[in-house]
């Protein structure tokens, strides 16, 4: 068994909570409510800045030249076309830009992963978001299977369906085993541990998106 799969069996009940969460399931019953949908993607938005620094952090740690070349592909991807991304979205939802401090769930997200990463090694880093991206990897790939009847909902759950990203959560699935044969078992039980710890992370993260006393910022001129 790869690592990788080992490190993921540890945590199989928070595993399988994120992939039944309300969130995923009423995606894949094309049933959100579209201010759910506004509410998480201006989470989202959100944390593409707390992104950048936590593959920033990867990339200062990485063993070598060949992880930071591809650790500066993800971060210029995620600077430049995942933003742009961001304002088409934006634009075709109505959602504004200034909105109400971000809900205590989603703030606990950004500084729990971002702490994970000031504070833990290059193994710690790939191991919280191989979490990440393998599990929306996961879900995106069965939920697109019955595409979404939201085109900007349809084109987010596409995107991380596509062999762009999944190739992207298979390299981070081959760092962490890499990283994890060098361990012992109690290293190795430390990664399982902070995959757990993200797991519940993102799991409090999507919760958030259904609390409706948070207000959703209308796009300024046309709301
Ligand atoms: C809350 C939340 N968790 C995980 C992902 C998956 N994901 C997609 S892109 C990216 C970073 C760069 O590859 C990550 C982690 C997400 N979008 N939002």
């Amino acid at each position: 068994m790869r690592h990788s799969d080992w490190i993921r069996s540890q945590n199989q009940y928070l595993w399988e909570a994120m992939q039944t969460h309300r969130f995923v399931t009423d995606i894949e019953k094309d049933q959100l409510p579209l201010d759910v949908l506004r509410r998480y993607f201006f989470f989202e938005h959100a944390f593409v800045e707390t992104a950048v620094l936590i593959f920033g952090h990867a990339l200062l740690k990485a063993p070598g030249f060949a992880q930071q070349r591809k650790l500066i592909a993800t971060l210029s991807a995620l600077s430049e076309a995942q933003l742009v991304w961001f304002q088409d979205c934006f634009a075709a939802l109505g959602i504004g830009t200034k909105g109400s401090p971000l809900p205590k769930a989603v703030d606990d997200f950004a500084t729990g992963m971002l702490g994970i990463a000031e504070d833990g090694d290059y193994a710690a880093i790939v191991t919280i978001m191989m979490a990440a991206e393998w599990m929306y990897g996961t879900w995106c790939m069965r939920a697109h299977q019955h595409p979404s009847t939201e085109p900007m909902l349809r084109a987010w759950v596409q995107l991380h369906a596509e062999p762009d990203f999944l190739s992207g959560a298979d390299w981070l699935r081959a760092e962490v085993d890499r990283e994890a044969a060098a361990l012992d078992d109690a290293g190795r039980m430390r990664l399982a541990d902070l995959f757990g710890r993200a797991l519940q992370l993102e799991i409090d993260f999507h919760e958030a998106a259904y609390d409706s006393t948070w207000p959703v910022p209308k796009a300024e001129g046309n709301a």
